[in-house]
């Protein structure tokens, strides 16, 4: 399979080339942004057609590969492959995202903001296109396995489960928290902005809406459990009262390998891993964490509220990890922005236009 891996120098994209390599894919594009030292083994690894970084980095990677062609992120994402890795966080990823989406490949789809952003109209492109797109996210992954085989009329409830985040039983003062704690995540090792929506639980408010966008399920359908293990990532709840979960360990080369494989599942060294002896689930504390609630009040006025609510979240995330605000200012920012965002059909145009008045509204 040829594959491009769209935030390779990332949590995602590091382990979509292990997966790469475990497979022996001919990974033909590499999209990162500024990181030259990882970026630089990445190419002599893998020896890409196509290259796209930040362009403060390309006399350098020139001198050290005078053979490279470099590109932009969306030129990598429309090189000939089989499939595309989508691992480029926040909107950043939505272009790159669609341009391997308007190419016709599967899409492994980790960049949540774009589902939560531009669901319906990635959809439209992806079928114009004959484009699969498969989430990596943990917790999608789990219930698109879940709902593999079932009636949709059968299905009762979409249940994504939260980590909780480092402040799940910890008596903080949430207001005192430093970037420093909060990307201390119990459970994943992943980039900071995603380790900071889970402490906030805005990373599972985020999951819903990419639940409602990915599945087109019902919003007052999809539920939120908090499971400290992190082992069962989502279960679907049948009309029949049973439910089927999907369980396994806290890795996420399982879920970017299956988005590549499905149906198949090849074997990893993962497999003889074994169980946690015990599995918790109880309920948010949407009080303490309300950004989660935020999120479904977006979710209930759909399009460009979702726009507008993850786009002020990256710019609040970023000032958090800047020193500038508080941890609790951030869904602050976010209820100031959801109060001010106009009622706009979705489109392209109005995606793009609201996110970047978001963005400067959050600025503010
Ligand atoms: N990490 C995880 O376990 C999980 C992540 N996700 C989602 O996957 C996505 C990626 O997350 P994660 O891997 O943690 O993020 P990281 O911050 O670890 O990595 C981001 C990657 O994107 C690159 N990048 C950032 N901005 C740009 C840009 N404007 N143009 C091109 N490349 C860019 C970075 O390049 P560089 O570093 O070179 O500057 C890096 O390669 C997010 O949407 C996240 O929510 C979902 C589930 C789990
Ligand atoms: C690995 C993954 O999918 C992350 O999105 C994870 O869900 C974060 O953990 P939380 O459950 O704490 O948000
Ligand atoms: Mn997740």
């Amino acid at each position: 399979m040829r594959l491009v891996v769209l935030g390779s120098t990332g949590s995602i994209g590091r382990q979509a080339l292990e997966v790469a390599r475990w497979r022996g894919y001919r990974v033909v594009g590499l999209a990162a942004g500024r990181n030259l030292e990882v970026l630089s083994e990445q190419i002599a690894l893998f020896k890409p057609l196509l290259v796209a970084a930040e362009e403060e980095l390309h006399p350098e990677l020139k001198a050290r590969f005078p053979w490279l062609r470099l590109g932009t992120p969306e030129e990598v994402a429309a090189l000939e492959a089989e499939a595309a890795v989508a691992a480029i966080p926040g909107l950043a990823g939505l272009d790159p995202t669609r341009a391997a989406v308007r190419t016709g490949k599967r899409v492994a789809l980790a960049n949540k903001e774009s589902m939560v952003a531009a669901g319906p109209l990635l959809w439209k492109e992806a079928e114009a296109a004959g484009a699969e797109i498969l989430p990596v996210d943990s917790e999608h992954s789990a219930l698109f396995q879940a709902l593999l085989g079932e009636p949709r009329e059968d299905v009762a409830e979409l249940i994504l489960t939260a980590s909780g985040g480092p402040f799940l039983d910890s008596p903080q003062d949430l207001s005192e928290v430093t970037p420093e704690m909060a990307l201390r995540h119990p459970r994943w090792r992943m980039g900071p902005k995603v380790t900071v929506d889970s402490a906030t639980l805005f990373n599972k408010g985020l999951e819903v809406l990419e639940a409602k966008e990915l599945f087109r399920f019902p919003l007052e359908r999809i539920k939120v459990l908090v499971h400290p293990q992190a082992y069962v990532h989502g279960l679907v709840r049948f009309q029949d009262g049973s439910l089927k979960a999907s369980l396994g360990p806290t890795d996420m080369r399982l879920p970017i390998q299956y988005a590549l494989t499905h149906p198949r599942r090849p074997e990893t060294p993962l497999r003889d891993l074994p169980l946690p002896g015990r599995l918790d689930f109880l309920p948010p504390n949407l009080e303490r964490f309300p950004a989660l609630a935020l999120a479904y009040e977006a979710g209930k006025r759909g399009g460009v509220f979702q726009v507008a609510l993850s786009a002020a979240d990256e710019v609040a995330v970023e000032r958090f990890l800047k020193g500038e605000i508080r941890f609790t200012d951030i869904p602050r920012i976010l209820e100031k922005v959801l109060s001010q965002t106009p009622s706009l059909p979705l489109s392209w145009e109005n995606l793009y236009q609201v996110d970047a008045w978001a963005k400067e509204v959050a600025k503010e």
